[in-house]
């Protein structure tokens, strides 16, 4: 044994750097002459650009992935593969391939996320909804929190809320256009619009206020308004829930070995790991502290309809059961599972809503006409008094409006593409595929081409008014399909509906001119800048 070590030591010491870089590119010809060979035998070779070892076709992912992605997929067809690093994924643009993958029947054979054992490491395993494969705690987990997103009571509380952040929000534009004597009002809504959504999700879900338009304010102008502990806690969480959606892309993607002992992947896995385990501390401590305060609520008083307290409530004597399920399913949530399930609330409820509202606002500004129409719908529905009370029921008339969204929505979907896996072997768009193959349905590239719509690149939002002209199935997916369909789909559209409401109840709107719009991608779609002239109405 001391002989061969002491031989092999030997042997490397006497090698001279060309023998080092002979022996480097043997090793690298005969890798890449492995990695070409399975490549052109693969099965169900699809068109798709030439990826490289290694890396994949990671050297085309650059500016916004979103936009990329979308040149690819009509340049190569609506079924093309891409290579993300060495995982293989099959790409779908065709609203007609894709009705196995968005079965919502129970028995569907895709309502998996391709997910690595890097979720054991996250201490997520069988854990909330987006990222979960257990099917038994994923449906548990599901149902509780759809049932908590339809609570009449919520829907309510949420509009007078989402009236009174309204107000904060004007205040603040007001006085930041202060000395504008024709008081029109020149604001980047791009700025306000995640502030606020992010103080309405945050009661919304868990009762706390938030206060990210307040600091917003106290940035821009150096005020210091105070910002309570809770607020300040709220907004490190809100920060933390950007972070914790990254590093899911860097556990995606980054092998185990490079992230325990690369550097700097090693110092990201255990920042990350940090950030998880703050948020669960965090989510877990004012779950019980909610708890502790729903015992300690005297009897007969009505709670309030958070998401949080409807979640611990439910199965126990002080909410709803669940109807037609098993004990399984009839019991209350654990911390740890509510826990999850709240952040998750928490994330669809921030970014994504406070871009599909930017993405309607351009379309309007953009678009006269069609603001025309929302202003003519809204004053029809409320009247001609900008002060009076918006009502849940209000909204519920609003259909044109409801249709800008969902219009808006199609042209530039917040969730570009979605990813579906089978535990089992199945056949898609006509081919046989192993079990654990990723697809990914792009929606982006569905909802944008002319074998699905009329105009695509049209913001037409009569098309989904008109019965003649109904969307084609699986055609219009900004909330996804299928069984692991969005179950905030409909606190998403009332927030978005009574947002687009309040600002245009009161005011017109126009961009500030050609560049005033800007997108990118960055774990979804979303709007970094949207400048527009606010004028009052009321002057028209
Ligand atoms: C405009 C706002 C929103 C958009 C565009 C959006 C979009 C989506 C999409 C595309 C999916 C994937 C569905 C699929 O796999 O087929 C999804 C899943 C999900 N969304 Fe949303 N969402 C929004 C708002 C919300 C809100 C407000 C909540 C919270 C109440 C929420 C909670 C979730 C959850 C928990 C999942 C995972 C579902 C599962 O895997 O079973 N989303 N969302």
């Amino acid at each position: 044994m001391d002989y061969t070590i002491s031989y092999i030591t030997s042997y490397i010491t006497s090698l001279t750097l060309t023998d080092c870089l002979t022996t480097f590119l043997i090793i690298a010809l005969l890798y890449t002459t492995k990695y070409y060979l399975s490549y052109f035998t693969r099965s169900n070779p699809l068109p798709g650009p030439l990826p490289f070892p290694i890396i994949g076709n990671a050297y085309l992912f650059r500016g916004d992935y979103a936009e990329v992605f979308l040149k690819l997929q009509k340049k190569y067809g609506t079924m093309m593969e891409l290579y993300f690093g060495p995982k293989r994924m099959i790409w779908i643009g065709d609203a007609k391939l894709i009705k196995k993958l968005n079965d919502p029947s129970p028995k569907s054979n895709f309502p998996y996320r391709a997910i690595g054992s890097w979720i054991d490491e996250l201490k997520m395993t069988g854990m909330g909804m987006g990222l979960n494969n257990h099917m038994s705690s994923w449906r548990f987990n599901r149902a509780m929190l759809a049932r908590s997103v339809i609570v009449p009571s919520l829907f309510r509380q949420l509009v007078s809320v989402m009236e009174k952040t309204f107000e904060e929000l004007e205040s603040y534009w007001i006085k930041l256009s202060k000395g504008n004597n024709n008081r029109i009002m020149k604001i980047d809504l791009a700025d306000w619009v995640y502030k606020y959504t992010n103080d309405i999700i945050v009661p919304t879900v868990t009762r706390k206020p938030a206060g990210m338009m307040l600091t917003h304010y106290n940035n821009l102008t150096n005020n210091n308004s105070k910002i309570t502990f809770e607020q300040k806690q709220a907004i490190e969480m809100l920060g933390r829930i950007r972070i914790w959606q990254r590093s899911i892309v860097f556990f995606y993607f980054f092998p185990k070995f490079l992230r325990h002992y690369v550097p700097p992947f090693t110092f990201l896995n255990s920042k990350y790991l940090y950030n998880i385990n703050w948020l669960n501390e965090y989510f877990i401590n004012i779950t019980k502290i909610r708890r502790k305060e729903i015992e300690n609520t005297p009897k007969g008083e009505i709670l309030s309809s958070d998401i949080l307290t409807s979640l611990i409530c439910s199965n126990t004597h002080l909410g709803t059961k669940l109807d037609n399920v098993n004990d399984e399913y009839g019991r209350p949530m654990t911390n740890e599972e509510i826990m999850r399930v709240t952040i998750e609330a928490i994330t669809g409820g921030t970014n994504p809503l406070g871009s599909g509202i930017c993405f309607t606002l351009y379309h309007l500004a953009k678009n006269p006409q069609a603001q025309s129409k929302v202003h003519e719908e809204i004053d029809r529905a409320l009247g001609k008094d900008i002060n009076r009370p918006i009502t849940y029921d209000d909204l519920i008339k609003l259909h044109y409006i409801e249709a800008c969204f969902k219009e808006s929505l199609r042209m530039v979907p917040v969730i570009p593409f979605i990813f579906k896996a089978s535990d089992k072997e199945d056949t898609v768009a006509g081919f046989k595929w192993k079990a654990k193959q990723e697809f990914f349905i792009h929606n982006y590239y569905i909802h944008n081409t002319k074998a699905h719509w009329r105009d695509p690149e049209l913001f037409i939002p009569e098309r989904y008014l008109n019965d003649n002209e109904k969307p084609e199935e699986n055609s219009h997916l900004p909330f996804g399909g299928g069984i692991r369909i969005c179950p905030g789909r409909h606190l998403a559209l009332t927030n978005a509906k009574m947002f687009i409401t309040l600002i245009f109840r009161k005011y017109k709107m126009e961009l500030v001119d050609d560049n005033s719009f800007a997108k990118s991608y960055d774990l979804d779609n979303g709007c970094d800048k949207l400048e527009v002239y606010l004028s009052p109405r009321c002057e028209e």
